[in-house]
């Protein structure tokens, strides 16, 4: 069998006082996302995503919120340590797709940023790499913005 598939799924709290970082992009809102590392929803549901691919686990048992060496990580660090490990196995990444959750902020005008920050992260093209936005038309905790969530698929080849 020469391609895998995997999903990953995340969700963070917002609260005031933090930055709020997905895709390893800043983007300005009066909230921020609350975690252990800089807590960038986008990022964990692909790293999870390509992990789960390979039967790998997810990226708590990688890089546990107990340890404190990952306190205020970059996500977009803990991407890049993902990568290295899927072409230590042999794989490489043929697509992802992600969707993340959020009621506010209009997250379109950023797509954009992100997916150039996870492609250029990853060492491959931008159109293998699909970020889109929705709302939870206000129903459940993103709708009521306690949270923003992000689900993301990656489509690994062997190289
Ligand atoms: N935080 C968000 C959520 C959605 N969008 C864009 O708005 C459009 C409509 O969203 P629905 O929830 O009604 O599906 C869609 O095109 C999203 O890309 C956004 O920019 N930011
Ligand atoms: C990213 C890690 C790093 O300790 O911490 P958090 O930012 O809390 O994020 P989570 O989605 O709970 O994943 C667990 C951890 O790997």
């Amino acid at each position: 069998m020469n391609i895998r598939i995997g999903n990953g799924y995340d969700m963070h709290r917002l609260v005031s006082d933090r930055p709020l970082i997905l895709g390893g992009t800043q983007i300005p809102h009066e909230l921020g996302l609350l975690g252990h590392s800089d807590a960038d929803v986008l990022t964990h549901a692909i790293m999870d995503a390509m992990l789960g691919a390979l039967c790998l686990g997810d990226i708590g048992h990688l890089f546990p919120p107990s340890d404190p060496q990952w306190k205020g990580a970059d996500s977009l660090k803990l991407l890049t340590q993902v990568n290295e490990l899927i072409h230590q196995k042999g794989w490489q990444i043929g697509n992802l797709d992600a969707v993340v959750v959020a009621e506010r902020p209009k997250l379109k005008p950023h797509l954009e940023a992100m997916r150039d920050r996870l492609s250029k992260t990853l060492q491959i093209a931008a159109d293998q790499v699909s970020v889109k936005a929705t709302t939870n038309e206000k129903l459940g905790p993103t709708g009521r913005e306690e949270g923003i969530a992000a689900y993301a698929v990656a489509l690994l080849i062997a190289a």
